[in-house]
């Protein structure tokens, strides 16, 4: 008897990027469909290939998207809200819902669907609108066609599919509509069944049914939507065997949700929650298939190859290795495509590594050797000598890094005075307007900026040329904000690729990729580097470009910083100490970076954390340990400055309403959040705490190329002040432009400096 490999899932976007490419292409309007569904269909061929010849016997089908997997979901159940229902092309409308569709001359004009975080990860999906009376209706094209496409490639394959309650768990009720998603339930489920009958008349063996909301905290009436939805699916006449997959965490008391739904497979991952193993052995079906999800999926570290046959050989112990699959934690959709393609990284470095194409060759080790006690071979050797290596490594421990953080104070996790003393002196220092305005940080990053990084990159720009190009940026930069008549001015972040990617780049401690891709949303993509030792800032990171920025102008500069829960958030993070360390070593070099920058005359310093509401953990009962250290981070990042020095933060992904004291707790002088796309309701919440702080809620939204008109910025402005004092209140952009083109960013930032002279005079009786 062999144990059987698994795959959940392949990166799809493509080791050189080729689908973003195609993408974007096809967006532009430089390319055609079937240009785009060739790239489309030759990038899945490779895929199942590589998978393939990798041994791994269960590969997936339809885990490949153009935008997002859960957009996917919605189109297959017939989820396609009235709006775009009259786009009759299928790619247009399957465009319009992930990005809106604006065609002037054809008088459509419709919104995209939301996006938000998948879970704990930077991966952004779609979130499925729900109308009332939703019916649904299948429509298996996608799913069927790709099945077919691998079937006439030699390659059988498991399709995957979101399952019925992740799915209504992740959408939301239209506006104005009434219920909550799960009352669609026993609508969905009979497309469900059909999806299920039509695999089987296919021969489809098994489906892959993604549940990862199996392992959230769930209120009784989701835990009762699990016991009807999966009984349901099990119960269904004709269908393929149903693998129910969960990921990013422990079922806890869901397993027993999943025992008596009574589908014939479970996989679970026990790289998050390798404590879960015991209560799974003992909690399964009698005939239930483990799926043991062993080599990470989230992260790039090789695996302990001895410690995951160790987890491997306790399932085969107990269920006998006919029903045990050894499989990555999740889909690899999180992690880059291939090692290979890294050039430049040293060979011990690369040898501690393992990409996607690494992993499945760990996995198919891994099954091969589920029933020796004593694994060998040249793959167990080789993890064996690097995993020693790493650990006795000295390039991994800075004995000075840890007596730092060793001797971290109290003291130097507060602010000297309160904020209500550091409000006045600052006051007094700048002298702004009441409703100051300001931006978030980056300006757009053209098709030039990226290209002369770019040819810098491969040579044929020289140091001098480049550096020479940024400053024009950022000069010209400042000028227009002048002209803009902003009060608060940045430089505009031209020499930065991505924020994490840019500090990465400078800090000791860490490696960064050449293709080391990953997928944020969409066509975008993330390099995020790779933390891999103790953290040291050799010299300052940011200093000269601030300096040269407020050498050009007299209204107070921002320096711009990315905090340390964003900065460990987005990067590949070690795995061999805990993260609160890790992030404490990430907060005293970004720490010496805010002092420095005071230092060189830069009066207010921005530090972004836009990923602290991602770090949240899952389950509620680990958020109040997060929130201790994570906010202690930012206290730390932030205090060593004077009281008339000015910290501002920002955070995009502002639902948090559930953690304000924490966000309080963070004690920045102002906090500039994304706001406009929930029009202000969040601030409702903050009126309701009484937040104490300085608060700039974004007045327009930046993830979409539409210019708002003043009169809508105004009336934000208003909502805000109906529940915050007028005096507190900061105008901006929801999040920083560099994804926006210079026309509509003018046009825009024309339009809300107006509307803060108007909201002004109109609330000018009301300003203390
Ligand atoms: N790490 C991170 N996570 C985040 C965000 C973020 O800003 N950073 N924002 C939120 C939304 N997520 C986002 C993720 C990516 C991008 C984004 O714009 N990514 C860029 C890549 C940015 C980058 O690193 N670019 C490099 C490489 C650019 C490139 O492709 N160069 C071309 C040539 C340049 C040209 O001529 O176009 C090439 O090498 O072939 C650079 O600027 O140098 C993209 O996909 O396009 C935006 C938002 C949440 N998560
Ligand atoms: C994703 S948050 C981005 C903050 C950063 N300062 C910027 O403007 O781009
Ligand atoms: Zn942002």
């Amino acid at each position: 008897m062999t144990v059987f490999a698994s795959c959940l899932g392949h990166p799809r976007i493509g080791v050189a990027r080729e689908l973003k490419k195609a993408l974007e292409s096809f967006w532009a309007k430089k390319s055609s469909a079937e240009a785009l569904e060739g790239v489309a269909s030759s990038l899945r061929r490779r895929h199942w290939e590589a998978m393939k010849s990798a041994g791994i016997d269960f590969v997936p089908s339809n885990d490949f998207s153009l935008y997002d997997h859960v957009l996917d979901a919605a189109v297959m159940v017939g989820a396609v809200p009235a709006r775009y229902r009259g786009i009759e092309d299928r790619l247009m409308r399957y465009f319009a819902m992930a990005r809106g569709l604006q065609d002037r001359g054809a008088g459509v004009d419709v919104p995209a669907l939301e996006m938000t975080k998948w879970f704990d990860t930077n991966y952004h999906y779609i979130v499925p609108e729900l109308e009332e009376g939703q019916a649904f209706q299948l429509d298996a094209t996608k799913l069927l066609a790709e099945l077919e496409e691998a079937r006439a490639l030699g390659v059988e394959t498991r399709p995957v599919i979101l399952g019925p309650v992740t799915l209504l768990l992740l959408s939301k009720v239209a506006s104005g509509g009434k219920g909550e998603p799960l009352d669609h339930l026993e609508a969905l489920l009979p497309v469900y069944e059909q999806l299920l009958a039509q695999l089987a008349e296919r021969h489809v063996g098994w489906v892959q049914i993604d549940e990862p909301c199996l392992v959230l905290d769930l209120s009784a009436r989701a835990r009762q939507a699990y016991e009807v939805a999966l009984k349901r699916l099990a119960g269904s006449v004709r269908r393929p065997k149903i693998l129910v997959a969960t990921y990013f965490g422990a079922l806890g008391d869901n397993l027993s949700l999943v025992r008596e739904g009574g589908c014939e497979g479970l996989h679970v991952d026990l790289v998050r929650a390798p404590e879960q193993l015991d209560a799974v052995l003992a909690g399964l079906g009698a005939e239930t298939v483990l799926s043991v999800g062993v080599v990470d999926g989230r992260n790039i570290w090789r695996t302990d190859l001895d410690a995951a046959h160790g987890l491997v050989l306790r399932a085969v112990a107990r269920l006998g290795a006919a029903r045990v699959i050894v499989a990555p934690s999740c889909s690899l959709l999180h992690v880059p495509v291939d090692l290979a393609a890294e050039k430049k990284l040293d060979a011990e470095l690369k040898g501690w590594l393992a990409f996607a194409a690494q992993k499945l060759d760990e996995v198919r080790a891994l099954a091969g050797a589920a029933e020796s006690e004593q694994p060998s071979g040249v793959i167990f050797e080789e993890a064996r000598v690097a995993l020693s290596g790493r650990r006795a490594s000295p390039r991994t421990r800075n004995p000075a890094v840890r007596a730092r953080t060793a001797a971290v104070t109290e003291v130097m996790k507060r602010r000297a005075a309160p904020f209500a003393d550091r409000a006045t002196k600052q006051r007094a220092r700048f002298q702004l307007p009441a409703l100051p305005t300001t931006t978030i940080g980056s300006f757009p990053q053209t098709g030039d900026v990226r290209g002369a990084r770019a040819a810098w990159r491969a040579g044929k720009m020289s140091e001098a040329d480049y550096q020479e190009f940024l400053q024009a940026e950022t000069r010209r930069c400042v000028e227009k904000q002048e002209a803009l008549g902003l009060d608060v001015l940045v430089h505009g972040e031209f020499e930065r690729t991505d924020m994490v990617e840019y500090f990465g780049e400078r800090l000791e401690g860490y490696a960064f990729t050449e293709n080391g891709w990953v997928q944020s949303y969409g066509s975008r993509c993330v390099k995020p580097p790779v933390l891999f030792g103790d953290v040291v800032r050799p010299e300052a990171m940011t200093v000269e470009w601030s300096r040269y920025a407020q050498s050009l102008t007299k209204r107070p500069m921002k320096g711009m910083l990315t905090g340390p829960v964003t900065i460990l958030q987005w990067s590949f993070v070690r795995d061999d100490q805990p993260r609160s360390e890790t992030c404490l070593q990430i907060a005293l070099a970004i720490r010496d970076e805010v002092v420095d920058l005071e230092a060189g005359g830069i009066p207010i310093i921005q530090v972004d954390e836009p990923a602290i509401r991602e770090g949240l953990p899952l389950r509620r009962g680990d958020w109040a340990a997060y929130l201790q250290w994570a906010v202690d981070a930012f206290r730390v990042a932030t205090s060593g400055v004077r009281d008339e020095t000015q910290i501002q933060t920002h955070m995009c992904y502002s639902e948090f309403s559930d953690i304000l004291d924490s966000i309080a707790a963070l004690d920045a002088d102002v906090l500039l959040i994304e706001t406009s796309r929930s029009r202000m309701e969040l601030l409702v919440d903050f009126g309701q705490f009484r937040y104490p702080n300085d608060v700039g809620p974004g007045v327009y939204d930046i993830h979409s190329p539409r210019v708002p008109s003043t009169e809508e910025m105004v009336e934000l402005l208003e909502r805000a002040a109906q529940v915050l004092p007028v005096e507190r209140l900061w105008v901006n952009p929801d999040c920083g432009l560099k994804t926006r083109g210079w026309p509509e960013v003018e046009g825009a930032l024309v339009g809300m400096v107006e509307a803060a002279k108007r909201a002004r005079a109109r609330l000018a009786g009301r300003a203390g």
